[in-house]
């Protein structure tokens, strides 16, 4: 792999498990390599037990197959390792994934079990790309939803992401912040993000500026003088309520009024939250500065910031740093990749991954997955699993069956429902033939998505299974094969 440097252009294709460079050596040398293959990616597990994920990630998903290449310092490397032999490297040489690939669309609230992403290649191609699939979405996906649960508790209120300097590594703060984004918050501290992404870059102060000063109040007059329209200042160095909030009163009377400006707000970073925000707002607004801005931040998430608005905190926006950036109460997505099935001359034969533990059985076949909404309420009842060449129709009565329990069950009547595909043509024989969307549109995407939710999903507590259901004939196609052990022929 080229050494990696992050400020130039990376080749991220060798972060890739080596076990899928020995596994596609094997298909090589075996002739198999050229077999089509289906894969899913998929996930099992709501994190924080929450309702849902925010689909995220797929635009470097998309960059990533795009630039797919090996290198001849990447060639050398494996040719080091004496396992591999000259027309294997030849074929990586000239390695570029043809394949055919459908996702979720960055911003949708996807759920367990229903293929987010599937791919349809080459089995070699397919394979290769398994590892650097998983790590960009499962990574994103997991930011992109703590971020959503986060700005749901601030309910309105601006969060700001302050992460990158206890996230993990210089892409989990590029790209968290990103993901977060696409999560609702309001902007970043992360430069990178607002040059790569467009993310609005946001930020106050830190208690450093205020003790390189002599005083608070020198501190808080500089930093207001270079910037009267936006200043926000930091008021618990010291003392929050002796000291940082009176300074905070003075600048704005002393300064920015016979500037003709106002003071844009105050932030906390310490102490009682409830207690010093409710103080502060009273004396700000003694003061006569009712437009002066509280914002906190301190070790918060969305349990807290739940909690302090509970207790009647006057809190206007809010920063969140190490709990979003590395989803630190949930900080695994467990999204996996499964071959689902493989094409024998000219037919697709669907395969199933068996496992004791119920919840690791795959579903097989070549699938698509649909949304089913309600017509008159506009919500979502539920997401479908069908085979993809089923063919779903809202003029007949549709009955959705559990993934497992045929008798668990329920009929949409026809003219009630609407079906909507979940996925998107993404790749078509390796041509990418989606457009780049910007955040802004994946935002406004994803709320419009979300608003297809009952509110009972949202709960941080559980929240409402929302149902991810298979066709009548996928599940008996399922449970023939779990009969017979997973044998297809
Ligand atoms: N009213 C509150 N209810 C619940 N949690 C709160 C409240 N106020 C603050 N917290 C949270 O309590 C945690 C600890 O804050 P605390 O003020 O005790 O320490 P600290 O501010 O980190 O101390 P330091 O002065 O060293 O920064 C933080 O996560 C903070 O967000
Ligand atoms: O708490 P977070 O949600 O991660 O928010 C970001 C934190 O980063 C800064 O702290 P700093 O690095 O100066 O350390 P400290 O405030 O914890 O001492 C800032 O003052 C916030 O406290
Ligand atoms: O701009 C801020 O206030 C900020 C940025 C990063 C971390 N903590 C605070």
């Amino acid at each position: 792999m080229e050494k990696m440097n992050v400020s130039s252009e990376r080749n991220i294709t060798l972060i890739m498990d080596f076990y899928e460079l020995t596994m596609s050596y094997n298909y090589f040398k075996m002739g198999k390599g050229e077999q089509i293959v289906y894969f899913d990616m998929f996930y099992r597990k709501n994190p924080d037990n929450g309702g849902f994920v925010i689909f995220a990630g797929l635009q470097q998903l998309i960059e990533a197959i795009q630039d797919m290449h090996f290198s001849e310092g990447d060639i050398e490397y494996l040719r080091s390792l004496h396992i591999f032999d000259e027309d294997f490297f030849d074929y990586l040489r000239n390695f570029k994934f043809t394949g055919t690939i459908y996702a979720v669309k960055e911003g949708t609230p996807v759920f367990p079990y229903e293929p987010l992403v599937t791919v349809k290649a080459k089995l070699i191609e397919a394979q290769l790309i398994e590892t650097f699939l998983l790590v960009t979405i499962n990574h994103q996906s997991l930011i992109a939803t703590k971020a959503h649960r986060v700005c749901q508790e601030a309910k309105g209120r601006p969060v700001m992401e302050f992460g990158a300097r206890r996230a993990q590594g210089y892409d989990g703060a590029h790209y968290g912040a990103r993901a977060a984004y696409i999560g609702g918050v309001a902007g970043t501290a992360t430069t990178s993000a607002g040059v790569a992404f467009g993310v609005p870059v946001l930020g106050t102060m830190a208690h450093s500026f205020v003790q390189s000063f002599d005083s608070e109040f020198e501190a808080f007059k500089a930093y207001a003088t270079i910037y009267p329209d936006s200043c926000v200042l930091l008021v618990d160095t010291y003392d929050t309520l002796k000291s940082g909030v009176p300074n905070a009163i003075r600048v704005a009377e002393e300064v920015l009024a016979p500037m003709g400006k106002r003071l844009a707000g105050i932030r906390l970073d310490s102490g009682d939250i409830a207690y010093l925000t409710k103080k502060a707002r009273m004396m700000l607004d003694v003061a006569g500065l009712h437009d002066c801005k509280i914002t906190v931040s301190n070790s918060l998430d969305e349990y807290l910031i739940r909690s302090v608005l509970e207790q009647g905190a006057q809190i206007d926006s809010f920063g969140v740093g190490e709990n979003m950036i590395v989803s630190k109460s949930a900080p695994v997505f467990g999204g996996v990749y499964k071959l689902a099935a493989v094409e024998k001359d000219g037919q697709i034969i669907p395969k199933i991954k068996i496992s004791e533990n119920t919840e690791k059985i795959t579903n097989p076949g070549y699938k698509k997955v649909y949304r089913l909404i309600e017509k008159e309420t506009n919500k979502a009842i539920a997401d479908i699993i069908a085979f993809h060449d089923e063919i779903l129709d809202e003029g007949q009565d549709l009955t959705i069956y559990h993934q497992s329990d045929a008798w668990k069950n329920k009929t949409l009547y026809a003219g009630t429902y609407e079906i909507v595909p979940l996925q998107e043509l993404i790749f078509d024989q390796g041509k990418c033939v989606y457009p780049e969307y910007s955040l802004e549109e994946i935002r406004a995407y994803s709320t419009k998505q979300k608003a297809l939710l009952w509110d009972e999903v949202f709960r941080l507590e559980y929240p409402h299974i929302y149902y991810v259901d298979l066709t009548k004939k996928l599940l008996d196609y399922k449970l023939k094969m779990l009969a017979e052990g997973g044998k297809t022929e």
